[in-house]
């Protein structure tokens, strides 16, 4: 059974930066669902490269059979991990039922670390980002912000239902942030 925190914020909220931190200093390992849908965008072969291209550009989200078969496939092949760190997933209703439907029985979701930040801010930090990426310009990141509205904050009300959320705000700087963090797992996941 894999261990599984979801994490989960607006884009440019620094789920990355945060998640590379706890990784290096918490044993869990770091799986960003974007990271894999761009790593198999770029993949020779593969026959999902345009219709990933077409989604990131866009804002929108992938159909979730192709985005949970990489974060299954990248949990087997990590060897022994304490825990993943899900970053970016389950990101609208199709993500969390294809999850379900995929994943029960193999993960158990220890909990969800929310990052809020105010959107301006997120979207500045994309722009002044630096990293080349395709969906990082105004045009792609007012869609990002729409979809994050109206498909990922109400998967994030869900989760806050069944007391599974941590928040965790992200307008500071990193080391304040991630002093935060670490007392979300101390307190909550076996560290
Ligand atoms: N607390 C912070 N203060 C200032 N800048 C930050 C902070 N955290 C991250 N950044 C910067 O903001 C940018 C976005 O951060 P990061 O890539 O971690 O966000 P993300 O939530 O993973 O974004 P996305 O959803 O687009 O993948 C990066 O350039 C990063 O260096
Ligand atoms: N569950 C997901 C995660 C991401 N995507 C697509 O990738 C884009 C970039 O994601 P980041 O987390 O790296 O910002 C995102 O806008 C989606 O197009 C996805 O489809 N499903
Ligand atoms: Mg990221």
């Amino acid at each position: 059974m894999h261990n599984v925190v979801f994490v989960l914020g607006p884009p440019g909220s620094g789920k990355g930066t945060i998640c590379a931190k706890i990784q290096e200093n918490l044993g869990y390992v770091h799986l960003s669902a974007g990271d894999l849908l761009r790593a198999e965008r770029q993949r020779e072969g593969s026959e999902f490269g345009a219709l990933i291209e077409q989604h990131i550009r866009n804002g929108s989200i992938v159909p979730v059979e192709i985005t949970c078969a990489l974060l299954e496939n990248a949990m087997n092949n990590s060897g022994d991990a304490k825990g993943f760190l899900v970053d970016g997933f389950p990101r609208n209703e199709d993500n969390l039922q294809g999850w379900n439907k995929q994943m029960t029985g193999k993960a158990l979701v220890q909990f969800v670390l929310f990052l809020s930040c105010p959107v301006p801010i997120c979207i500045q930090r994309c722009l002044n980002r630096g990293q080349g990426r395709t969906d990082d310009n105004e045009e792609s990141l007012k869609k990002r912000v729409e979809t994050y509205n109206h498909q990922t904050f109400p998967i994030i009300e869900h989760f806050e239902k069944n007391g599974l959320v941590r928040e965790v705000k992200s307008e500071r700087s990193v080391e304040e942030i991630y002093a935060d963090v670490v007392e979300v797992f101390n307190q909550t996941a076996k560290v």
